[in-house]
């Protein structure tokens, strides 16, 4: 497959889901300071060949305009002619599109997941269990369990890209930069928002959790006085 051989139907039809979806993002203040960026694959998986539409980098995501996303390859490199430079983080998508074949990946940093990453960093994953939201993963037994990997922040991409291999869960759709932010995806991009929704709420809930132990001695373990 080649990227001229993708109609521009659905290359139209990328871009504007990714349009609408950085407007829902950053209604939610989830764009601080140009922070994040955002892509969704177009044309089949192969993992040869493969495109993505993606957020040019430094842009000031709460806004929109004609320049606001650009079409690379499965190396990040623009495959038209543009002034635009791909998100200096293109390197993560790359990877987690070949690891996973997903269809899209999107990374915000928000202070709930900086400050659960740095938490539980030194332990490599952060583990969330009991927590309804889990379902979203398509993960439905009871009282199920998850680990959240956390990755080092290295200011050398590459760096970072060239583990995600070896963290990677293929049941648990997110990876989490410690004190940086979230990358999560899925097989599109209703689901990757969703899984990036759920990972958020359920940094919340754990922000919260350890706050209310570490602040209410005088409740049970099991939460009750
Ligand atoms: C100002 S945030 C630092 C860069 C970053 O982590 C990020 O997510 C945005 O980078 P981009 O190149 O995609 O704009
Ligand atoms: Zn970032």
């Amino acid at each position: 497959m080649t990227f001229a051989s993708i109609s521009l139907e659905h290359k139209q039809q990328a871009l504007d889901e990714l349009r609408q979806i950085k407007q829902q993002f950053a209604a939610k203040n989830w764009f601080p300071g140009t922070s994040g960026n955002l892509s969704v694959r177009v044309g089949d998986f192969d993992p040869e060949h493969f495109y993505f539409a993606i957020t040019a980098s430094g842009k000031d995501k709460s806004a929109s305009t004609p320049e606001d996303f650009l079409f690379v390859d499965k190396s990040g490199r623009a495959v038209e002619t543009t002034s635009l430079k791909p998100s200096a983080e293109t390197q993560i998508h790359c990877e987690i599109y070949r690891l996973t074949g997903c269809g899209a990946v999107f990374h915000v940093h928000t202070v709930f997941n900086n400050l659960i990453s740095e938490w539980f960093g030194d332990q490599g994953a952060v583990p969330a269990q009991g927590i309804e939201l889990i379902k979203a993963f398509n993960i439905w037994e009871e009282n199920a369990a998850i680990s959240i990997p956390v990755l080092p922040n290295f200011a050398h991409i590459p760096s970072i890209a060239e583990r995600v291999e070896g963290v990677l869960d293929p049941n648990v759709p997110g990876i989490l930069l410690r004190n940086h932010g979230i990358y999560a995806w899925g097989k599109n991009a209703f689901e990757a928002k969703k899984h990036l929704e759920a990972f958020e709420f359920i940094f919340e809930y754990l922000y919260r959790s350890i706050l209310l132990k570490n602040s209410v001695p005088s409740l049970n373990v099991d939460g009750r006085r």
